[in-house]
C-alpha cells in the first residue's frame, strides 16, 4: 500500500521539524521537499517592488517536482535506496502493493499547485500568528538569504493571497496550529496517520 502525505504551511511553520519527526517514526518513509526546486536566482524574476518574486509557484520547478513524485511512486524501494532511506526486510522481499510505503511531501506551496492536489491521500497545513512568523524567520537564513524589507514587503502579502487561492479551491485539509508544542503537533498528525493506515489495511 502507498501513502502519499502532503505537509503543507507557511513559511517557518515547522513543516520541517514535523516531518523529520514522522520520517522517524513511520515504516519505509520517504520525504520530498519542495524548496529542493527552486529554481537559480537569476530565474527568477525581479517584481516592480524590487524584490525577487521568490514566494510565488512558478519560482519552483514544479515539472520536476511532480516526476520525482511519480519516481516514488513506479518503485518506492529503488526510491528508498537511492534517498539513503532504509527499507524494512518484509518490505524488500515484497510487492509494493503488499506493504506499506509512504512518502511525505513538505512545501509552503503544496495545496496551490492544481495539477497534484489529488495525489496526495492526506493533506495538512500549518499555520502561525505573523509576529511568530516574523520572529522564526529572522533567526533563519536561506541560500539566498532575505534582503531587507521582504518579509512585511513579499513574504506575507504571497502568503495571504496563497492561502486564500487555497482555500477556495483545495478541499479535505487538516489545519494544524503550529503554536502548539512540536510534540503536539507530531501526536496530532501521527494519530491521524495511524488512524487512517488502520482504515485502509
Ligand atoms: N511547534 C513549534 N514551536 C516552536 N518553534 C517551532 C515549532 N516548530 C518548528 N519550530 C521552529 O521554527 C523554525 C522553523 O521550523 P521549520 O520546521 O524549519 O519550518 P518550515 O519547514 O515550515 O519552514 C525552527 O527554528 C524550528 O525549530
Ligand atoms: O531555499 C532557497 O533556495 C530559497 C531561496 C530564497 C527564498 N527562499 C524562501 O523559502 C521560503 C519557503 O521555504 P520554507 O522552508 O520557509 O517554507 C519562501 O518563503 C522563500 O522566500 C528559499
Amino acid at each position: 500500500m502507498k501513502l502519499i502525505i502532503g505537509i503543507g504551511g507557511v513559511t517557518n511553520g515547522g513543516k520541517t521539524t514535523l516531518t523529520n519527526k514522522l520520517m522517524q517514526a513511520l515504516p519505509n518513509c520517504c520525504v520530498i521537499h519542495q524548496d529542493d526546486f527552486f529554481k537559480k536566482p537569476d530565474r527568477i524574476e525581479v517584481g516592480e517592488d524590487g524584490f525577487r518574486q521568490w514566494d510565488v509557484i512558478t519560482s519552483l520547478d514544479m515539472e520536476a517536482m511532480v516526476n520525482t513524485i511519480k519516481g516514488w511512486q513506479e518503485n518506492p524501494v529503488k526510491f528508498a535506496r537511492s534517498h539513503g532511506v532504509s527499507v524494512t526486510p518484509k518490505a524488500e522481499e515484497q510487492e509494493p502493493d503488499n506493504a506499506i510505503h509512504i512518502l511525505i511531501v513538505e512545501g509552503f506551496l503544496l495545496h496551490n499547485y492544481q495539477h497534484i492536489l489529488d495525489v496526495y491521500d492526506q493533506r495538512y497545513y500549518i499555520a502561525i500568528p505573523k509576529e511568530e512568523c516574523k520572529r522564526r524567520r529572522s533567526t533563519r537564513t536561506y541560500t539566498v538569504p532575505d534582503p531587507p524589507g521582504l518579509f512585511e514587503g513579499h513574504v506575507w502579502p504571497m502568503y495571504l493571497k496563497h492561502r486564500k487561492e487555497m482555500e477556495n479551491n483545495c478541499n479535505g485539509i487538516e489545519y494544524l496550529d503550529g503554536l502548539k508544542s512540536k510534540e503536539e503537533i507530531y501526536n496530532q498528525v501521527y494519530e491521524s496517520i495511524h488512524n487512517n493506515l488502520l482504515n485502509r489495511l
